[in-house]
């Protein structure tokens, strides 16, 4: 599905909810499988949610988890402990090019029976559960944090508990701080010294019902729609709180820089366009806390016309597609100039955005929303619209909601 975003003009006062954080939500799924006396609310209605929910119910021997990339991490763990289960873990094209191998290292070394069914170091994989005894492992931690979270996850349903040693730089690392929190909320003792984190043995934790915030992730589009919009526009999302685990509500402080000023009251965020932004300013970020907000500052930054320097991004590259190329290609072919290299994106002011350009997703649901907001600058198209149901499903219909006009596209 290819869509039109009509030059819009966003309301001058919106309200939107958005379901839960889909990060905190496949943690607790997984937790809930372990420990089932734990009840969510405000789960998340995300495609990589219901995977996960869907594959923790399933008694196939084939699970499919698409593009859910901390599906297919926290799921490895989970069905290698699960003893007498034989099961292929596999994805979409894209998830057999994302790399595994440092989690099925670190799963052997624990006593985990894996294999590859196609490429070494990448999914599908062939699981046979076992009981894991062993309880200490070094693994490398600046590909992606997932590896260290779904051990975590798996933690404390093992014989002797865990101690996971992180070797080098420690990357996206409030995202393992949201699952030590997570392991602490339901009643599991956890340590983080240094580069060792521990975590203790436990059989039973007690009845509890655990409400998600909603995801902040989401939030990020609402951000850039609001820097975008004149002075006085005001959008008002629930359900958010001012002490998130989740580690891109970092976007209330970046977006002070854009004119966005953000108030926490009663479960919600009130974001309101408070000024606009002197074009000479240099931005300049290491997102390598908040990697999955990169494209939605990198198109604020263009749209704005501001020259930006985003560093951290290593890790973008495996991501749903290699972001950092993606971003460059779309905004060159509106007209702007980005320079990328391994783990940077450098954007040099611009003076126009060019109009009827289709943007292209590559099966990323972040492309498709980050680009959305340039709407209100001028008419852009989406194309292969429907990838938002990775994170956000209604995100079409909510900016329909708050002022948007779209249309199929034919241009
Ligand atoms: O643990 C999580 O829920 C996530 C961790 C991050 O991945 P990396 O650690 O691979 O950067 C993030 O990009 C992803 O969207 C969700
Ligand atoms: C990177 C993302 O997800 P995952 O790695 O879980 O596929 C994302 O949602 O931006």
């Amino acid at each position: 599905m290819n869509i039109q975003l009509n030059k819009s003009t966003l309301n001058k006062q919106s309200t939107i909810n958005i379901t839960g954080s889909k990060s905190e939500s496949n943690r607790l799924l997984l937790l809930q499988a372990l420990y089932p006396n734990i009840e969510i609310e405000n789960l998340s209605n995300s495609d990589d949610s219901q995977v996960m929910s869907k594959a923790l119910s399933s008694s196939s021997e084939i699970i499919d988890v698409h593009h859910a990339g901390t599906a297919m991490r926290f799921l490895t763990a989970y069905f290698a402990t699960q003893a007498g289960r034989e099961v292929v873990l596999t994805g979409s094209d894209r998830m057999k090019q994302r790399p595994i191998k440092i989690l099925i290292d670190a799963l052997k070394s624990l006593g985990a029976e894996i294999s590859y069914l196609e490429s070494e170091g990448f999914p599908p994989l062939k699981i046979t559960g076992k009981k894991l005894t062993k309880n200490s492992v070094t693994l490398k931690a600046n590909v992606s944090s997932q590896y260290i979270s779904a051990l975590l996850l798996i933690a404390p349903k093992l014989k002797h508990g865990l101690e996971l040693t992180l070797d080098g730089k420690v990357t996206s690392i409030p995202y393992i701080k949201m699952t030590l929190s997570l392991l602490k909320q339901v009643g599991i003792e956890t340590s983080f010294n240094g580069n060792v984190i521990k975590v203790n043995q436990q059989s039973s934790i007690k009845n509890q019902r655990l409400i998600i915030e909603s995801d902040w992730s989401s939030a990020s589009y609402y951000y850039s729609l609001v820097a975008l919009s004149e002075v006085g526009t005001i959008v008002n999302l629930s359900s958010y709180k001012e002490n998130s685990l989740q580690g891109d509500s970092v976007l209330a402080d970046i977006y002070k820089m854009f004119g966005v000023e953000t108030t926490y009251l009663n479960n919600s965020i009130i974001l309101q366009k408070s000024e606009t932004v002197n074009r000479q300013t240099l931005i300049e970020l290491d997102l390598s806390n908040a990697p999955d907000i990169a494209q939605t500052i990198a198109v604020t930054c263009f749209a704005l016309g501001l020259e930006c320097k985003l560093t951290g991004l290593h890790t973008l590259k495996i991501k749903e597609t290699d972001r950092l190329l993606a971003l460059k290609i779309e905004i060159e072919k509106l007209g702007g100039e980005v320079s990328v290299s391994e783990d940077s994106l450098l954007l040099e002011a611009s003076k126009a955005i060019k109009s009827q350009v289709a943007i292209d997703t590559y099966n990323d649901h972040r492309m498709a929303m980050a680009f959305a907001p340039l709407a209100l600058k001028t008419s852009i198209g989406i194309n292969d619209a429907e990838v938002v149901s990775k994170s956000y499903p209604s995100f079409w219909e909510d900016l329909k909601n708050i002022g948007f006009q779209i249309i199929p596209n034919d241009f």
